[in-house]
């Protein structure tokens, strides 16, 4: 209040000579009229709820309905729509031997209050048999169906329910992914039926382990019997694939809130209308990842099993909660779907410079497809699967999945600030007071994770589709430090080290790995692929040639000397020499040829010392460089021994020339 003179000062009128309000004790009689008998202390309206639960029930509106109803649809037509949902999820979910699916009602069980806003449905197939004899206790219960709940829903489920979650400092969701903290190669199989045997890429070295349909069911039965147990399931309808033509719909059904969260990150989330129009999934995912599968099964070779039915469209995870096997799994899937349509697929990061320069960045897990294709100046379309059309770029998924290890502000600002709320942080070790999380804490595991959806990116380029590429970048983190850090490549020389795909697996991602070794996966991705590499190889060949992309290999792991006594490439010269190829200025430098691999080495760069451009310059000790390099030049030679009797494309030339472009030596 201010007084005469302009000070500001409290309600003065009021106070007693010691400064303390004075209480008044006598009712103006203004005040008497409009208040009747009792004593107010008071000036805010009373909440207008007699009771408790009234007043909890005030604080919570119902979502509105989606889209409006058209003219043509009857009053019923939300509740029908909404019963069609169920009915859908309920096939999903359908026992194969019982020929029923479950019961399902929508909603949370734990909120007995809540009357479901659509009555239980169930799906029954027509059968020949009387309903009665198929009657078990599973068919007399109830599954809640929690359907493509928000971030703030998950967090509510996973908190309450799921041991290890908690909020983080930033707001992030940590949670645990149980036992196995990596993929697990070793457990993915594929059912091989008539189409598949042809189709499908199988024997040595390929990542398509066989198994026969009727495994395949049993596992199956034993993911959905598991599921239909519970209480509740999550599902997630959402899309794949930012190009419109060739977006594919997938659901996943998974027990855990992590699982779901994981999933609206990582796909791409339907807006309400497509929600509702959702239909059909073209692929679903059980993932009863809690549960393990029966060793006593033909076929299973531990307790884990990843199984892909092509035919079935569907997938089933029994035995690993770690989530990557759901966003992997799918990628498998458009690995064999897109080529069908004349579409590569790839295991790269994308993006995109103000000019609408494109850039692929190729490399296996750890070589910085996530790091560097996160640019502060350029646009990120996306971090690790996209598609390459007659349209352009595409990326498959709505998130990224960043690795955490030794995650620091400064050097990776754009991720750092990512995780915040919504984000999923697995495995990670934080202060159990500030929850300030310690990313250099590798005590659960190294691979420690970070999935995000992609517009948490600030420029995150939206839709994530872009033109045809210019820069193809394939990167290696050569734990022999002899590969250049940078070199030029003709396109036989892309396609020999995309066929060859080597780097030095960084630990953790694949269960069990746990120190660089070198490894060779074809295509930078073996794992995810379904057709012999051959054929992605001669695709991306023919699109390169089409549209005059030049191909680089870029070795992002150590320099003066092997893993143990060199040290790894700064992320800041790395960053350097990738902001030269975007530039084209690359293009434009004085190259050398280097010996045994014949790779083309720039002298200079703006921002990276010379010296180590030529990694001979880096090693003190001369012959072991050489013995090295020798080494390394070996193990190239006789991965691709297996190639040597396969054609690469229409072009009989372009297979002897990619032939030739290995080392020489
Ligand atoms: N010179 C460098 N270039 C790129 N990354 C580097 C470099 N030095 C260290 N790193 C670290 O290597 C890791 C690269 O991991 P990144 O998440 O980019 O892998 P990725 O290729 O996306 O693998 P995945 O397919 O498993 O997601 C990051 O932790 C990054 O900080
Ligand atoms: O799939 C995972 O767990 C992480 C990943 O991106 C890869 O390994 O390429
Ligand atoms: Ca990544
Ligand atoms: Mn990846």
């Amino acid at each position: 209040m201010a007084t005469e003179n302009g000070e500001f000062s409290f309600n003065s009128s009021v106070r007693g000579r010691n400064g303390l309000p004075k209480i008044q004790t006598h009712k103006k009689a203004e005040d008497v009229e409009t208040d009747k008998e009792i004593c107010h202390d008071d000036s805010a309206q009373p909440v207008k709820a007699q009771t408790l639960d009234e007043l909890h029930s005030l604080q919570k509106k119902k979502s509105a309905p989606t889209t409006p109803l058209t003219a043509t649809q009857g009053p019923f037509a939300e509740e029908d729509r909404q019963k069609q949902q169920l009915q859908s999820i309920s096939a999903s979910l359908a026992s194969l031997t019982r020929e029923t699916g479950p019961k399902v009602v929508k909603g949370d069980p734990a909120r007995t209050a809540e009357t479901p806003r659509v009555s239980a449905v169930s799906h029954q197939q027509h059968h020949h048999f009387s309903p009665t004899l198929n009657i078990s206790d599973s068919a007399l219960k109830f599954t809640h169906i929690l359907y493509n709940l928000s971030p703030a829903e998950l967090y509510e489920q996973a908190i309450k329910y799921e041991k290890g979650s908690f909020i983080t400092s930033s707001g992030a969701l940590a949670t645990l992914s149980g036992a196995k903290t990596g993929r697990s190669p070793r457990d993915k199989r594929v059912v091989k039926d008539e189409t598949t045997a042809d189709d499908l890429w199988w024997g040595k070295g390929s990542p398509n382990i066989e198994m026969d349909e009727h495994t395949f069911l049993v596992n199956r039965e034993r993911a959905v019997d598991y599921l239909c147990s519970l209480e509740k399931v999550f599902v997630n309808d959402q899309f794949l694939n930012w190009d419109p033509e060739h977006r594919i719909k997938v659901r996943i059904v998974s027990a855990r809130a992590y699982h779901s969260l994981f999933m609206h990150n990582m796909c791409i989330r339907p807006t309400p209308e497509e929600l509702e129009n959702f239909g059909t999934p073209d692929f679903t995912i059980y993932n009863a990842g809690q549960f393990p599968c029966n060793r006593y099964t033909h076929y299973m070779t531990s307790s884990t099993s990843i199984d892909l039915n092509l035919a079935r469209r569907e997938m089933v995870i029994l035995g690993t909660q770690y989530a990557g096997e759901m966003k992997k799994g799918l990628f498998g899937v458009m690995h064999y779907l897109m080529p069908k349509r004349q579409i590569l697929s790839l295991h790269s990061g994308c993006n995109m410079g103000k000019d609408g320069d494109v850039a692929l960045f190729f490399g296996l897990s750890g070589t910085g497809k996530t790091t560097l294709s996160t640019d502060h100046n350029r646009y990120l379309i996306g971090d690790d699967e996209h598609c390459w059309s007659d349209n352009g770029v595409s990326n498959i998924e709505g998130g990224c999945y960043a690795k955490c290890v030794d995650l620091s502000r400064e050097k990776e600002p754009d991720i750092w600030n990512a995780i915040k709320f919504g984000t999923v942080l697995e495995n990670v070790v934080f202060d159990e007071h500030t929850r300030e999380v310690d990313y250099s804490d590798k005590s659960v595991t190294e691979n420690t994770r970070a999935a995000y959806p992609i517009e948490f990116i600030p420029n995150a380029k939206i839709p994530c589709v872009g033109p045809h590429p210019k820069n193809v970048i394939l990167l290696a983190c050569d734990a022999f430090g002899v590969l250049p850090p940078v070199s030029k490549l003709s396109l036989p020389q892309t396609m020999y080290h995309f066929i060859s795909g080597y780097t030095a697996l960084v630990a953790g991602t694949e269960d069990g790995i746990k120190e660089p070794t070198a490894t060779f996966s074809a295509c930078f991705g073996a794992a995810f692929i379904m057709l012999h590499p051959t054929k992605y190889a001669a695709m991306l060949a023919e699109k390169m040639q089409k549209h005059g992309a030049t191909g680089w290999l870029v070795n992002t792991g150590w320099s003066g000397g092997s893993y143990g006594s060199g040290s790894r490439i700064k992320l800041a010269y790395t960053r350097k020499i990738i902001d030269a190829i975007h530039s084209g200025a690359l293009l434009e430098a004085n190259y050398t040829k280097t010996e045994i691999f014949g790779l083309e080495i720039p002298t200079e760069i703006e921002g990276v010392p010379s010296e180590i451009l030529d990694p001979a310059n880096t090693w003190s000790d001369k012959n072991a460089y050489k013995d090295t390099l020798l080494k390394l030049g070996g193990l190239f030679k006789k991965n691709f021994e297996v190639f040597l009797n396969y054609k690469i494309g229409a072009d009989n030339n372009l297979t002897e020339e990619i032939l030739a472009a290995g080392p020489n030596f």
